[in-house]
């Protein structure tokens, strides 16, 4: 409210120096470890823990750092990049940094204008300092990055209330991201990107409703595509959040990962509640058939009553409210390629190639699909038989007419509009053809 009250959402290319809140004053952090200070000689040197990502070396020191997260820092790097290039500005905050290492790809890949590289550890700031002081200045030999270490709301609330806003807020927090979502929101600039990261499995797979529904306002039940669950859970936080504020988000893509696990999305903001949203609401499941659907607030009513059929409205479950639309914008998903083409990116790093995770994203775009995948297992244990290749599937229910595509999650798992019953009888056809 007072955002809208101080000053409208401009580009703004003030770089204020940082006021960090000494450790020791912050109530909410751990106090120094007393193995690290040396009492005579000062503090003793943070161990130093060298590494290299996509050709540039950075010091980890004694941060939390995952080199598993390399493919999600690739993909925050390639939106960046096409951010920068679409608008000329690239104002970034990293509101969780550890050592700095998506600081410094956003500045050397992906040009960043200027970086505010956070963290609330102040132990932190040695290591960040290091990795960021390789990195060429700006026009006027001014420094485009500074060092932070405040909690990330301050370092949010900070900006916004002198009227400076940010292209890209990432914020890499470890468990639930929803904290953080109002004084992000209020912190971009309209048309900027949020890269949120959840690391709330638990909540995601249905093993805990209540704090999934205190955390992401959503109550999430057990469904065999939980992860998809996941990153739906969060994309749906993110619309409720912003909603309140009179903005509106759309995913421009949604990553999931099992090192961990973590759920990533990147989201882009726009000014303007939508009034009908028919892409927020919940997913039923069926344990007893495995059907799945999408159902909006409007048909909560039709989901049936125990007196019309006991055994199945037992086994019938339901999460939400989430988001129901596509997990990626596919011409997003198609530009993100064609920029990791040209710099030579597609066939290496960690975990599954990057050109296959993105020509699979750009599958799963497709607005037809539905939320949920089938395990071509789990079918094939249903039905009591063997499973087709999944390329066999995908031809025969293309040659049907659905919908069809692999989804990123689950390398069996195929995402298509396809009813259960019917996935079956295909799968059978084409063990006998
Ligand atoms: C997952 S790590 C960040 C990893 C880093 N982004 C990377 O890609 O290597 C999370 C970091 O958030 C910091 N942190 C935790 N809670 C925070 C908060 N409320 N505000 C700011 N930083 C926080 C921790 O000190 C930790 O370094």
């Amino acid at each position: 409210m007072l955002l809208l009250t101080l000053s409208p959402k401009t580009l703004s290319s003030s770089s204020s120096s940082s006021s960090p809140l000494p450790q020791s004053q912050n109530p909410r952090l751990k106090s120094p470890n007393p193995s690290r200070l040396n009492t005579r000689c000062g503090p003793v040197l943070p161990k130093s823990e060298v590494h290299t990502e996509r050709g540039l070396e950075f010091d980890s020191g004694e941060t939390f750092f995952r080199h598993e997260s390399a493919r999600g820092r690739d993909l925050g790097v390639l939106s960046a990049s096409l951010h920068k290039r679409s608008t000329g500005s690239l104002r970034v905050l990293d509101a969780m940094c550890g050592c700095g290492i998506r600081s410094l790809r956003y500045l050397v890949e992906a040009g960043a204008d200027f970086v505010v590289a956070n963290d609330a550890n102040d132990e932190n700031r040695r290591v960040i300092t290091r990795n960021l002081t390789r990195v060429e200045r700006g026009e006027g030999d001014g420094r485009r990055w500074a060092v932070t270490h405040m909690l990330a709301n301050k370092a949010m609330i900070e900006r916004y209330m002198v009227g400076d806003f940010f292209d890209l807020i990432d914020i890499d927090s470890f468990g639930s991201d929803s904290a953080f979502l109002r004084d992000a929101f209020n912190a971009l600039k309209l048309g900027g990107l949020l890269y949120l990261t959840s690391t709330d499995g638990y909540s995601s797979g249905g093993h805990r409703p209540y704090n999934s529904l205190a955390a992401y306002g959503a109550f999430i039940r057990p469904m065999p595509f939980g992860n998809e669950i996941g990153l739906r859970m969060l994309i749906g936080g993110a619309v409720r959040e912003a909603a309140l504020l009179g903005y509106h988000v759309t995913p421009l893509f949604s990553y999931y990962s099992f090192h961990g696990p973590v759920f990533r999305v990147l989201l882009r903001v726009h000014r303007g509640k939508l009034h009908e949203d028919r892409n927020y609401g919940f997913v039923t499941f069926c344990h007893l058939c495995g059907h799945s659907d999408s159902v909006r607030w409007d048909e909560l009513g039709l989901l049936g009553c125990h007196c019309s059929d006991t055994k199945a409205s037992s086994s019938l479950v339901v999460s939400g409210p989430m988001w129901l639309g596509p997990l990626h914008d596919g011409s997003y998903v198609t530009e993100m390629l064609d920029l990791a083409k040209e710099w030579g990116w597609v066939s290496e790093g960690t975990g599954m190639d990057l050109e296959k995770l993105l020509s699979i994203m750009i599958e799963e775009s497709d607005p037809r699909l539905p939320p949920g995948y089938f395990k071509m297992d789990e079918m094939a244990s249903r039905a009591k038989m063997n499973s087709p290749s999944l390329k066999k599937m995908m031809s025969a229910l293309v040659k049907e007419g659905y919908a069809v595509s692999r989804s990123h999650i689950i390398s069996n798992g195929l995402k298509t509009d396809c009813p259960i019953s019917h996935f079956i009888n295909i799968a059978k056809a084409e063990l006998q053809s």
